[in-house]
């Protein structure tokens, strides 16, 4: 019998505090050993060499929708979890919202969990939904494990997961804040948009431009802004998801500099692409908030690079592709970038390779914040006893990415075309290879 399951030798392990050349041994799924002064012995089951390959920490991706059950012909479980292991992740918290019913009380929480057990290949957690009516029902699925609560301002776009009324927003507030978890809000001002909206419609303006300047970034700050004044009053640890703007993120960081507890989230997208793709590509590149300007783009990178935003999410919110075409009216088509499997490679190539993000920071925003921020408290880092969850990554290859390489159940992305810099190679879950080398090699 080998002494272990598994030993990664001689790679380049990253971590959020080190970067060291060494050998990890793992043991039943748990990162057992990791050794930079001294080969290991080879006595295990299985040898991986990572000579010349990066070894990092399983990202952690806090936001996809991956619409199981109810909606799984837009996505589910299984083609949405792959498309993660593809990319580098070994963890995802799933949102309540495009699952049909959506996660907005324990039954269907227990539902998403009993599916997502059986068909994902990588670590699953859950965001249970805040809607108008179910306060009283946030406390059963806090007992069951939700990661936090999930709300929306505007319209959803779903018809089963209404947005929140500031009463609902505040009384919920008050709920999470007893039971010490975190409320999550798409904050977008819906009378903001809803006016905007209404105006460009009645004066015809329905071109991508139009629909992202429906959208304007000051709708996403007064609504942030209107958060934190209730997260004030009601001591209810808040974040701000996928915010577009630097902008945005200046205001989260001066309630942080007050004390208050809020976090923010960014997406790829919103380092990687702009309302020029949006224009270029159609559809495929609508999302709300909607992709902004160049220069917005290097304004959020710096707040990146400076520590300033908490966690990358790749808010994956896929749909099949005629929901996706949009001819000349961008206010219809559905809002959601398929993301998922590129968060790492747009990190790598946009972040490391061209704006001097170091891999230990990318570590510590892709892996260690959100294990950190939503309590995963073996998960994270590499270091004995932490759960062996691990990505390897060649820095030195590049490719171009093909529809054909994409694990979704719906083979689009605004990111196919695009060349990038660094490829995974291993992404090992749990102690086990569950993506080796293109392929899924999970059972
Ligand atoms: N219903 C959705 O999945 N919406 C999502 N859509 C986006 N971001 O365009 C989101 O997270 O708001
Ligand atoms: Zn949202
Ligand atoms: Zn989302």
């Amino acid at each position: 019998m080998a002494m272990y399951d598994v030993i990664i030798k001689n790679g380049t392990i990253v971590t959020a505090d080190s970067t060291l050349q060494g050998d990890i041994a793992i043991q039943d799924g748990k990162i057992t050993k990791v050794v930079t002064d001294k080969p290991l012995e080879n006595d295990a089951a299985k040898l991986i060499d990572a000579e010349g390959l990066h070894v990092l920490p399983g990202l952690i991706d806090p936001h996809v929708h991956f619409n199981e059950p109810g909606r799984t012909e837009w996505e589910g479980l299984e083609t949405g979890s792959k498309s993660l292991a593809a990319g580098g992740a070994a963890t995802f918290f799933d949102m309540p919202l495009n699952s049909t019913p959506p996660v907005i009380d324990k039954d269907n929480l227990n539902a998403k969990k009993e599916l997502a057990a059986e068909k994902s290949v990588v670590n699953a957690r859950f965001w249970g939904g805040l809607v108008p009516g179910n306060v009283d029902k946030l406390k059963d699925m806090h007992d069951r494990g939700v990661i936090g609560f999930k709300a929306f301002m505007p319209p959803s776009g779903i018809e089963d997961f209404d947005n929140a009324d500031d009463e609902t927003i505040f009384k919920g507030m008050q709920e999470i804040a007893s039971l010490g978890s975190r409320l999550a809000v798409h904050a977008e001002s819906p009378v903001i948009c809803e006016q905007l909206a209404k105006e460009k419609q009645r004066q015809g303006k329905t071109s991508a431009r139009d629909f992202a300047e429906s959208r304007p970034i000051i709708s996403e700050i007064d609504a942030v802004k209107h958060l934190i004044s209730y997260a004030e009053a009601t001591g209810c640890k808040l974040h701000i998801v996928h915010a577009s703007s630097r902008k945005v993120v200046n205001i989260v960081n001066d309630a942080q500099q007050r004390g208050v507890d809020v976090t923010v989230e960014t997406c790829p997208h919103y380092l990687a692409l702009t309302v020029k793709d949006l224009e270029e590509q159609g559809g495929i590149a609508k999302c709300m908030p909607p992709l902004r300007d160049n220069r917005e783009v290097e304004d959020l990178w710096n707040a990146v690079l400076r520590g300033d935003i908490n966690v990358i999410g790749s808010d994956h919110s896929p749909a099949p592709a005629d929901m996706k075409q949009i001819t000349d009216n961008y206010f219809e088509g559905w809002g959601g970038i398929s993301g998922a499997q590129s968060t790492l490679n747009i990190l790598l190539t946009e972040g490391y390779f061209k704006r001097g993000l170091t891999l230990q920071q990318l570590v510590q925003l892709a892996s260690e914040n959100p294990a950190k921020l939503f309590g995963l408290t073996s998960k994270g880092t590499i270091a004995a006893g932490f759960d062996a969850d691990i990505t390897l990554v060649d820095l030195n290859e590049s490719f171009e990415l093909q529809k054909e390489d994409l694990f979704y159940r719906h083979q689009h992305s605004p990111y196919v075309g695009k060349t990038y810099q660094g490829a995974v190679k291993k992404t090992i879950v749990n102690g086990a290879i569950v993506f080796d080398n293109g392929d899924i090699t999970a059972d």
